[in-house]
């Protein structure tokens, strides 16, 4: 199955960012994917909390979902919004994923579990649990012959979701991203791969990159990992574009059969040793 990720660099207008995910995503369709990921915040980046709730929308009114399920209907692809602010009852924000079919029906629905609440050593400081009331489920769903794992940027230093989704079935780990410059250079590729290998699983990351309009720097580099970790596809710089490749699901039973670390898993306790 032919995968893209869509790498975008969102600003605080949604009409303008949906026009940019519209075309990438027509271009990667045209390549030949069957399944286009967009990055975290597709519809919105925007820092400044007032303008943000100014923009956004509940979620069947929401430009950015509606667009989707059209877009993928239109193309017959599957299309996995990385995600998108979602305004919610309680007048709090969901950071939102949606994966729709090719019928153009909603597959799949998953808030963002862990908040990036982080003080970086270069005085960014960001509180998202100020804003977004964190999701508490994970998520896999069947997309053609792929199982998905839908997770969200922070998410992926939590690798218990993953191995929780892989021991579920899962066999394409989705991490769309929107990660800051500082912490992508240090930690994305990393962080990428060992998820695949760890759990023998493809990973795809469709990733937010440069300087936005709300003036926040983040890393790019989309990436598609295989499941015994070689890089498939990456985006070697923060510009707006696609990666894409070919994904065989055979792969994620051939690298389990060769390391089957999933099922050597065993339980064990934590003794604290205390010495005078
Ligand atoms: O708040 C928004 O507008 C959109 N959300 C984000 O940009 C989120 C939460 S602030 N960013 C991350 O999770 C970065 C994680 C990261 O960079 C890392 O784990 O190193």
């Amino acid at each position: 199955m032919r995968c893209a990720a869509i790498q975008m660099r969102s600003g605080i207008d949604v009409a303008a960012n949906i026009t940019a995910m519209d075309k990438l995503v027509r271009d990667a369709a045209a390549d030949g994917a069957q399944y286009i990921q967009t990055p975290e915040m597709t519809g919105l980046l925007q820092k400044d909390r007032k303008a943000l709730m100014a923009a956004i929308k509940p979620d069947q009114d929401d430009f950015v979902l509606g667009t989707a399920a059209s877009l993928a209907k239109e193309l017959n692809i599957w299309l996995h919004i990385g995600s998108t602010p979602i305004l919610l009852e309680d007048g709090k924000v969901a950071n939102r994923a949606a994966l729709f079919s090719p019928q153009g029906i909603r597959a799949a629905t998953y808030d963002k579990i862990h908040m990036f609440d982080v003080d970086l050593d270069n005085g960014e400081s960001w509180r998202e649990s100020a804003v977004y009331e964190p999701g508490e489920a994970t998520q896999i769903v069947q997309a053609g012959e792929m199982i998905l794992g839908l997770a969200i940027c922070y998410d992926v230093r939590f690798p218990n979701i993953f191995r929780d989704q892989a021991l579920a079935g899962a066999n394409v780990l989705t991490t769309p991203a929107a990660f800051t410059r500082q912490t992508g250079e240090a930690h994305w590729h990393v962080l990428q791969r060992a998820r695949a290998i760890e759990n023998g699983a493809y990973v795809i990351a469709a990733a937010q990159g440069g300087t936005h309009e709300d003036t926040r720097e983040t890393y790019g580099h989309s990436i598609i990992v295989d499941p015994w970790g070689a890089v498939l596809a990456e985006k070697t710089d923060d510009k707006p574009g696609y990666i894409i490749a070919d994904i065989d699901i055979s792969k994620s039973v051939e690298a389990r059969k060769k390391i089957p670390n999933l099922k050597n898993a065993r339980p064990y306790r934590v003794e604290t040793q205390h010495t005078e």
